[in-house]
């Protein structure tokens, strides 16, 4: 491995593009790996409007589908969303090198499996983005709050991996919260994500007031949060029941906000509902734990997009 770490972004949206500036800023070589937005990209690089300041970046090599990169990425950083069409592990093949690690840096729970068994023998960097960021136009890039990392080893641990690429983002001005335990972060962050997103597509995209708002809203978001918090405790991760008090003032305090679940609706593109809803539920099912409410949920969200998930 080198002094300056090469990465290689695949998925260089909202988060790929945000976290790939501040390991620039870092001193890092950082190259993508782009599809729609290959010819705006090579030619003006990414424009990011941020509350960190201007975090406008040129990678240092833009490639496409079918090329060659110039030198094998120390680390590749997965930020595609995590869709059942999308074949995450044929995704980075023709990138990975014999040493390259894989980072994760995505939502939804139970997703780093596919990829650890594609590469039984490789470290994977897991991580958890705490942050409001959105793609506004090609290469177009829009951070409006927050940024916090939290990052561990899957399935456990922090190695030196997680170590060498948390050191980075901090530098670059991040708060990282390393965990030995990431799969627990994941389920943890799930309470919220596997309430708020889905219901947010049911409520024709609204945001997260208009849902605590709306009569039997906040009751039911608890409910919701509720049967979360059971699977995990069933699946072994003793989340305490604290966490929805926190949740629920939390996210009146940030105000009217639109999750990501619900700009993708809003933006007719699919939805990551197995990653974020159907994964809780097929635990759920696994454990015998009863989830009627979230059960619910995704099966009328099947039912408005069947192939989508
Ligand atoms: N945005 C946010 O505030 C937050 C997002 N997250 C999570 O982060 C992850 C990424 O989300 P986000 O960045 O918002 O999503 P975006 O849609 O902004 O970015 C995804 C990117 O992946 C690219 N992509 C998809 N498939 C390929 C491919 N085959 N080759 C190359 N590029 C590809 C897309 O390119 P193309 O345009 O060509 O399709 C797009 O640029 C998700 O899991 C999300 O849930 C977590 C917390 C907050
Ligand atoms: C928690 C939140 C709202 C932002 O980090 C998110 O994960 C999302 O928008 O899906």
């Amino acid at each position: 491995m080198t002094d300056q770490p090469r990465f290689l972004i695949i998925g260089a949206g909202a988060i790929g593009s945000f976290y790939g500036a501040l390991l620039k800023r870092a001193g890092c070589e950082v190259s993508v790996v782009l599809r729609s937005d290959y010819e705006v990209v090579s030619q003006s690089g990414f424009h990011i409007n941020s509350t960190l300041g201007d975090l406008s970046w040129q990678p240092d090599h833009v490639y496409r589908d079918g090329d060659t990169p110039v030198a094998a990425p120390d680390y590749i950083l997965l930020c595609v969303k995590v869709l059942p069409g999308v074949d995450r592990a044929a995704l980075v093949r023709p990138w990975m090198g014999k040493q390259t690690v894989l980072v994760l840096i995505e939502n939804g729970l139970d997703i780093e499996r596919e990829l650890l068994d594609a590469y039984p023998d490789r470290p994977l960097v897991s991580c958890l983005a705490f942050i409001a960021v959105s793609r506004v136009g090609a290469g177009q890039v829009n951070h409006q709050a927050y940024g916090q990392l939290v990052m561990g080893s899957f399935p456990n641990g922090f190695d030196e991996h997680c170590q060498r690429v948390s050191a980075l983002f901090k530098k670059a001005g991040i708060q990282v919260d390393a965990s030995e335990a990431i799969v627990g972060e994941r389920w943890r962050k799930c309470v919220w994500n596997a309430a708020f997103n889905p219901l947010s597509v049911l409520a024709n995209g609204a945001d997260t007031l208009t849902m605590l708002d709306a009569p039997g809203g906040e009751s039911l978001i608890r409910a919701l949060m509720e049967e979360v918090i059971v699977v995990a405790r069933a699946d072994g991760y003793e989340l305490p029941d604290t966490i929805i008090e926190k949740n629920i003032p939390g996210t009146r305090a940030m105000g009217a906000y639109k999750n990501s679940m619900a700009l993708d609706y809003l933006n007719q593109r699919p939805i990551e509902l197995d990653a974020i809803l159907g994964n809780v539920v097929s635990i759920a099912n696994r454990l015998q734990v009863p989830v009627p409410r979230l059960e619910t949920i995704l099966a009328a969200l099947k039912m408005r997009q069947p192939s989508a998930g």
